[in-house]
């Protein structure tokens, strides 16, 4: 008996290791904190509550997946994509990586099994990312309906997928808060990275489609030659449309902008077009009215094109009457007589129609006409509300032309200046005329001079 109370430890002895754990702890954790980033202690801490602590009872998990359901492509899927690769960290040892030819930047995303914790307003949120196993046969897809296949391995009939995990109680908070965040921060992301189509009509077998192209246009505001103020009023206009779709949804109208780009040939109307769809990120539809053979084909065009666009017709005052080309050319016997096929194009028509396929679709769109005959038009595109804003692409001014000296030679100042500005007031020069004559050399010298011959003998003509 006293052998044995001789083994057990004095309090002496017990407050001695007491002290030295607890310092040993102390001297730990300072240690801990000190050389290990917080972002890793949280991954390190969330690694542990997931595989050890996890109570499936205390936690709610959302699963994002590439299809929604056959209806397409779930937006929140790309989000996330998007979303985590903005999320990886030194903790991530595993990550895909990869470019699109289009893309400036290598994009990197989480492979299948890895991890990544994210915390919102302090909750806790961790994804993972899952691919289907294939294949999927019928008994397994149901089990996963019914909620019986309780595996590691999900089987998802919606293609690859996104899983988040968090806890019960922030459910609300993170389906309406959290998700809308990820949303947001891949538009905003999207818009920085995104490279803009142009879509150009072709004809396949199934009637007309849009063949996308790279639109890699440099014209932006800042190197538009135009009256400041009234450049200023269409940049303002394009924010105030951008800014009020819950204006355009409490009046009940659809959430688009018409602009008409009229004056003479050469004056920028497509360079304007190219600097609004690069200012504002949206795809350009050039739509070539002649080549539609009817009001469904038409339909069906306008039906194809994506929101956040912008849908061009060129040339408008050439459309009012839309020959069937095709026709005239197999034909001769109709060649004798076009009038017969010729197919009356209203421009009420197609402008009814807009409006009432986009009041639909609910996303910004624009549409822009274009035209070096204002005085020739329709009268139903002139009428109030048809287009929203009428803008003048006039001759150049000597405040347009400041700008253009500056885009082709660098330059703010020069001593011919005067005498061209004197000019330019007294003629009618288009920018497209005088960007010609700066092209001639690199030097300011050499380039203003060619500018000044030249509006001398236009002055003289
Ligand atoms: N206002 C401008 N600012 C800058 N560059 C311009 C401007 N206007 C014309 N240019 C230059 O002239 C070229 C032709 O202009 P653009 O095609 O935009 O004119 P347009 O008015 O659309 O002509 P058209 O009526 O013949 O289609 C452009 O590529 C651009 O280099």
């Amino acid at each position: 008996m006293e052998e044995y109370f001789k083994r057990i430890p004095s309090n002496a002895s017990l407050v001695a290791a007491y002290s030295s754990i607890s310092t040993s702890w102390v001297l730990f954790k300072t240690a801990y904190d000190q050389v290990i980033p917080r972002q890793l202690q949280d991954f390190v801490l969330s690694k542990f509550r997931y595989y050890f602590l996890r109570n499936p009872s205390s936690t709610a998990t959302f699963i994002i997946e590439q299809l929604w359901f056959s209806f397409g492509r779930n937006e929140l899927y790309d989000a996330a994509r998007t979303y985590l690769s903005t999320k990886m960290g030194p903790e991530n040892h595993v990550m895909k990586v990869g470019k699109l030819e289009q893309q400036k930047n290598i994009s990197a995303a989480i492979p299948e099994g890895e991890i990544i914790v994210d915390t919102f307003q302090d909750i806790t949120v961790t994804w993972t990312c899952h691919s289907p196993k294939k294949p999927v046969n019928e008994r397994q897809d149901k089990k996963y309906k019914n909620g019986e296949n309780k595996s590691k391995d999900i089987i998802i009939p919606g293609g690859n997928s996104y899983q988040i995990t968090f806890d019960k109680k922030y459910k609300d908070k993170i389906r309406n808060e959290y998700l809308v965040h990820v949303l947001d921060t891949y538009k905003k992301l999207m818009k920085g990275e995104k490279v803009l189509k142009l879509y150009i009509g072709i004809k396949n077998y199934a009637g007309k489609e849009w063949r996308a192209m790279n639109f890699r246009h440099p014209a932006s505001f800042d190197t538009l030659a135009m009256d400041p103020e009234l450049k200023k009023s269409i940049m303002d206009d394009l924010d105030k449309f951008l800014e009020r779709k819950e204006f355009y949804q409490r009046v009940g109208k659809a959430w688009k902008r018409g602009y008409l780009l009229y004056g003479p040939p050469g004056t920028g109307k497509s360079t304007l077009i190219a600097a609004m769809a690069n200012y504002l990120k949206f795809d350009i539809y050039d739509l070539e009215l002649p080549s539609i053979p009817s009001d469904a084909e038409l339909r069906n065009v306008l039906l194809k094109t994506t929101n956040r666009s912008i849908l061009v017709v060129e040339d408008i005052d050439c459309n009012s009457q839309v020959y069937d080309r095709q026709k005239i050319a197999n034909h001769q016997e109709q060649l004798m007589n076009p009038k017969k096929h010729t197919k009356e194009f209203s421009l009420s028509t197609l402008l009814n129609c807009v409006d009432g396929l986009w009041s639909s679709c609910g996303e910004a769109r624009i549409i822009v006409f274009t035209t070096n005959h204002k005085e020739v038009l329709d009268p139903a595109l002139l009428r109030p509300g048809r287009m929203d804003m009428h803008i003048h692409m006039s001759y150049c001014t000597s405040k347009g032309f400041r700008v253009l000296a500056f885009n082709y030679l660098g330059i703010h100042e020069h001593k011919l200046y005067q005498e061209i500005d004197a000019l330019m007031e007294r003629t009618n020069v288009t920018p497209a005329s005088l960007a010609e004559e700066l092209m001639k050399s690199d030097d300011p010298d050499v380039a203003l001079g060619e500018v000044l011959n030249f509006l001398k003998q236009k002055k003289k003509e």
